[in-house]
């Protein structure tokens, strides 16, 4: 009889085809005895492959994070997105992401995921330009003193954990300093709208991060005008140091429990599932990186087709570094839609949210990686939120925004390049 499955392709048909017929070819060989174990050997194998499925879906991290990441929706039937999860960013070409999401887990003896990824895709241990020259710490490394954000001389230690303006980017307990001291003895806050005790609300004054982007493209934008995220340089290939060393702080992926839930107006969004102290690293932008020209092409894609499969939206995320001359910047493209990690999940605020977008660069390392810390203290259950730029939508694709903080601009801040 021949056998034909609609809703199949015909090359897939074709092959089901096949296979009734070498399966009818082993039951004519097979003894009753052997066809019942066979048939035992095959319930087994579907009771495995069902739980691991049910597990997979029971974790939005796909058993590739520290801990599982749960998802809920009490609100409607939409199914969670289907994207395959890498807990770093990697090529788009990159067959290290596997359908089955298994792969690289933590490995200390390689340095865990992040130099695992690293040296899989090869990109970030480009030599020459823009990469810094690792530490020579044995084992761990030793923050640097400062002294009022003078480094003290005697005792210099490691040469990585700075911030651009080269001072000690972490804390003892590795909390990013929101709030330093400059060596021009001025205060310095990353966090410009919490940096006074009265927190100025209007529209033109929310936090500005400016996500602009291309895999390595520098451009000459006027970095008066723009300023993009802070920049950390951390310990990373180019160090002698060990992997659990205190100066890689973005480097183990999700570092906090996080769970992914369905909400009324703005779609999936991830929210604490523990208490999160202030300045705290939560977890990088993983995704694919992309070239400019890809994501243009992708962006117009996603354009068209929203309302039906990227119904809950993109997740392209286009990041600007400004060299510190002022007059170049180096855009980053990262497409989290297809292949991303827990943050293509977090949501936008128009008064910067409780997240802290900073770029960091492991010494050896060409490109800068989108990381997200705390920039205060964040309660368990609480949704996590940052700004995703200049507020104000592109004409043509203006998106009504749902923060409901008073600094609301009323849409989606989006690129138009
Ligand atoms: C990176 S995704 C964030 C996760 C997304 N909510 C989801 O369901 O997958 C960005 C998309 O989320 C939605 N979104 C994020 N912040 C929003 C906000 N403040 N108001 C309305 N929609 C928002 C928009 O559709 C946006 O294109």
């Amino acid at each position: 009889m021949k056998r034909r499955d609609l809703s199949f392709g015909d090359g897939v048909a074709q092959e089901k085809e096949a296979g009734v017929k070498v399966l009818e070819l082993v039951m004519a060989w097979l003894s009753p005895q052997e066809l019942a174990s066979l048939a035992r050997t095959c319930q087994s194998m579907a009771t495995t492959v069902r739980s691991l499925t049910r597990d997979r879906v029971a974790d939005a991290a796909q058993g590739l994070e520290r801990w599982p990441v749960l998802i809920r929706n009490e609100l409607d039937s939409c199914r969670y997105p289907w994207f395959q999860y890498t807990p770093s960013c990697c090529r788009s070409s990159s067959n290290f992401v596997r359908p089955w999401g298994g792969g690289f887990g933590f490995c200390e003896e390689h340095g865990g995921v992040m130099r695992r990824c690293q040296e899989d895709l090869g990109i970030f241990r480009l030599s020459g330009i823009l990469s810094s020259v690792g530490c020579r710490c044995a084992d761990s490394c030793v923050l640097a003193q400062q002294d009022h954000g003078e480094l003290d001389d005697e005792n210099v230690g490691c040469t990585c954990g700075y911030t651009s303006d080269r001072v000690n980017a972490y804390t003892d307990e590795s909390k990013l300093q929101l709030l330093y001291q400059h060596n021009d003895g001025a205060d310095v806050c990353w966090d410009d709208s919490k940096c006074t005790d009265e927190v100025d609300h209007s529209a033109e004054n929310a936090v500005v991060q400016r996500p602009d982007h291309e895999f390595f493209e520098v451009s000459d934008e006027d970095s008066d005008v723009n300023e993009g995220p802070p920049l950390i340089l951390e310990c990373g290939g180019a160090c002698s140091c060990r992997a659990d060393c205190c100066l890689r702080v973005t480097q183990q992926g999700l570092s906090v429990r996080v769970i992914v839930v369905r909400q009324r107006f703005t779609g999936w969004g991830l929210h604490a599932a523990q208490h999160i102290s202030k300045g705290s690293f939560v977890c990088e932008y993983g995704g694919e990186l992309i070239t400019t020209a890809q994501s243009r092409d992708r962006q117009r894609l996603y354009d068209e087709k929203d309302g039906s499969k990227f119904r809950c939206g993109s997740a392209l995320l286009v990041v600007r570094e400004y060299m510190p001359s002022g007059d170049a910047c180096v855009r980053i493209n990262v497409d989290a839609t297809r292949v991303g990690n827990v943050a293509r999940f977090i949501n936008h605020a128009c008064d910067g949210g409780n997240l802290l977008p900073c770029l960091v660069r492991a010494a050896g390392s060409v490109i800068p990686r989108l990381v997200l810390f705390a920039r205060q203290d964040i309660h368990d259950g609480e949704e996590l939120r940052y700004s995703y730029g200049s507020c104000g939508g592109v004409a043509g694709k203006v998106l009504p925004c749902h923060c409901g903080t008073p600094a609301c601009f009323g849409t989606l801040p989006s690129d138009s390049t």
